[in-house]
């Protein structure tokens, strides 16, 4: 299926500094896509950019073929957007709010509201100046969940939820690609991205230094140990151990091979305090941005 989103070299600079440097990425419909970096990364600017929020100065982002900047108008059509700070009309309802950003786009809303507002536990009668920040956050969740838009973009959309309403939100990205609908959205927290992302893009003072495809991931393990005997120097595929698998009697490494063959390998060598974890995301976003 060909990609609702295209970027190509999206590049942005304020004055001389460059915030977002020749990004070039895709996102198929049915695909979930993350952005991860430190502060300042050019992940906001490049979801914006997209949205047409910001004039690229070189390169082009496309959505459904038309100009992120050029078409904006026909680019908003097609996508749901959260933003990191949420500017709400304060004297609305949920309800009112969430009705009025759907008439904008030609869509009417019923029981579909309550039904999701349940999900998210909030009450879509109460006037927003009433609600904490987070119950204004899932106000803003409903105007993006609710639209029937190819493209959802997220800023940070887990900022300010609680740990049960995040695994809601999760759940929600999940429907939404089984749908067929194309996610991108940022995050600082970890284990977040893995648990619904398809490819995880990681940014580095604007530009895209990795990409990791999380079903790959997946595969892998993370063996930790303590040695009490002298280290080992094959692993458990029979090739030497990486230089760095040893260091100070701990040793450490990443496996993607049978997990028989790794417990027969592990119980032949003088190891305790013996830790096996999924590979995860930490071990890689270390190496590019604290390494
Ligand atoms: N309007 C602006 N004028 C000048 N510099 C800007 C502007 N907007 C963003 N920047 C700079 O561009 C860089 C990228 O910012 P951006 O907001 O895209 O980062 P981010 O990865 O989303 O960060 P965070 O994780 O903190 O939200 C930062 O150095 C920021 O200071």
């Amino acid at each position: 299926m060909p990609p609702i989103l295209v970027t190509e070299k999206l590049t942005k600079n304020y004055n001389s500094f460059r915030a977002l440097d020749e990004l070039t990425l895709s996102v198929a419909p049915g695909e979930v896509v993350g952005l991860l970096g430190p502060n300042g990364s050019g992940k906001t600017t490049a979801l914006r950019s997209v949205l047409g929020f910001i004039r690229p100065t070189s390169g082009q982002a496309l959505v459904a073929g038309f100009d992120c900047w050029a078409d904006s108008v026909e680019v908003r059509k097609r996508v749901a957007y959260l933003p990191g700070e949420l500017r709400l009309y304060e004297n609305m309802t949920g309800r009112q709010l969430v009705r009025f950003l759907g008439k904008l786009r030609g869509e009417e809303y019923g029981p579909e509201i309550d039904a999701l507002a349940k999900r998210l536990d909030i009450d879509p009668d109460r006037p927003l100046t009433q609600m904490s920040s987070g119950m204004k956050r899932k106000v803003a969740l409903l105007a993006v969940l609710l639209p029937k838009l190819p493209l959802i973009i997220l800023d940070e959309p887990t900022n300010t939820l609680d740990p049960t309403m995040r695994d809601e939100l999760l759940a929600q990205i999940k429907l939404a690609k089984a749908g067929g609908k194309a996610v991108l959205f940022s995050s600082h927290v970890l284990h977040e991205v893995e648990a619904v992302c398809d490819r995880v893009v990681f940014l580095r003072r604007g530009q895209l230094v990795h990409v990791q495809d999380m079903a790959e991931l997946r595969v892998g393990r993370h063996v930790t140990a303590r040695l009490t005997g002298p280290a080992p120097t094959a692993g458990p595929d029979g090739k030497p151990l990486p230089d760095d698998a040893v260091a100070d009697q701990r040793l450490t490494l990443d496996y993607r091979g049978e997990l028989p063959e790794l417990l027969a390998w592990l119980a032949q060598q003088p190891v305790d305090d013996l830790k096996i974890e999924p590979l995860g995301l930490t071990p890689i976003y270390k190496k590019w941005f604290e390494g």
